[in-house]
């Protein structure tokens, strides 16, 4: 493995991927290096999905590579050269948690599908990971439908972080929280960052986000990576979706001081 691809978590090099005559993402390529947060922002509808599902694997290639920690991912029909279990915790934008399990079996569910281990540990993993992510172990107990958006978002985490992967997808992780429980997930995001070592990918529209929690930002656009960089690269783009994104009227209204 060469020095560069050491510092890889993730390499992506001219993926194709489409459905039927639609090509969503067109001879695409993206690193993202170990330890730092990517941002992904593009159009609705433009592939930010599909390239995030594309690397784990459940949606299939027409051409390309994918590495996820130096190792070759396969296509999606050949599990056998998926990564083993806790390569990635991902945390989806509809992160729906199983409302007939507690906020505990949920959080246990990667570690019993994945291990075998007494439940006096599980139950220690499980508060473990509730403490990390801001919870008590009082909520270990509650079931989905007696938390809020917030808490029902740092489960989901939690969930995703069972089996200390090295690596975090997250979809759009602020979206239907308020901006003051967005800043909280952000900060804690940061803060697992920070403490973990963990790489994130996270594809968000929260301009917040991009500026506060991100090392960099990727702008994809007509299927392909057309801006990566800091947030204050992005902004001297002259990619005139670019441009558009984080120039607008919108845009402006919110972050006033980037001009
Ligand atoms: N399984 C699928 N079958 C057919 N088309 C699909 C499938 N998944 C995604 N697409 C199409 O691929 C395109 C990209 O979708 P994707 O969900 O990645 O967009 P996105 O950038 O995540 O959008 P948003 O910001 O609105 O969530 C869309 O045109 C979508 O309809």
């Amino acid at each position: 493995m060469s020095g560069l691809a050491q510092e890889l978590a993730i390499s992506v090099r001219d993926l194709v991927v489409g459905f039927g005559r639609q090509i969503v993402l067109d001879h695409l390529s993206l690193d993202v290096r170990r330890g730092e947060i990517l941002g992904l922002v593009g159009a609705s509808g433009g592939g930010k999905s599909v390239l995030m599902r594309t690397i784990i694997g459940l949606v299939p290639r027409r051409s390309g590579t994918i590495e996820v920690m130096g190792q070759p991912m396969g296509s999606v029909h050949d599990r056998s050269r998926q990564g083993p279990a806790g390569k990635w915790g991902i945390l989806f934008q509809q992160g729906a948690l199983f409302s007939s399990l507690t906020v505990r079996q949920n959080v246990q569910f990667p570690l019993r599908e994945n291990l075998v281990l007494p439940q006096e540990l599980m139950d220690e993993i499980a508060i473990a990971k509730l403490e990390m992510v801001g919870l008590r172990a009082e909520d270990a107990d509650k079931y989905p439908s007696e938390l809020s958006g917030g808490m029902t978002k740092r489960v989901a985490l939690a969930r995703a972080l069972a089996l200390d992967p090295p690596i975090l997808f997250l979809d759009e992780p602020t979206s239907g929280l308020d901006p003051i429980a967005a800043g909280d997930f952000d900060t804690l995001i940061k803060t697992l960052q920070k403490t973990l070592g963990l790489t994130v990918f996270m594809v968000t529209h929260d301009l917040a986000s991009l500026t506060t929690v991100c090392d960099r930002v990727a702008a994809l656009a007509d299927g392909k990576i057309v801006a990566i960089g800091p947030m204050r690269e992005l902004l001297q783009s002259e990619h005139p979706w670019v441009r558009a994104y984080f120039h607008g009227k919108r845009s402006q209204m919110l972050q006033p001081h980037m001009r």
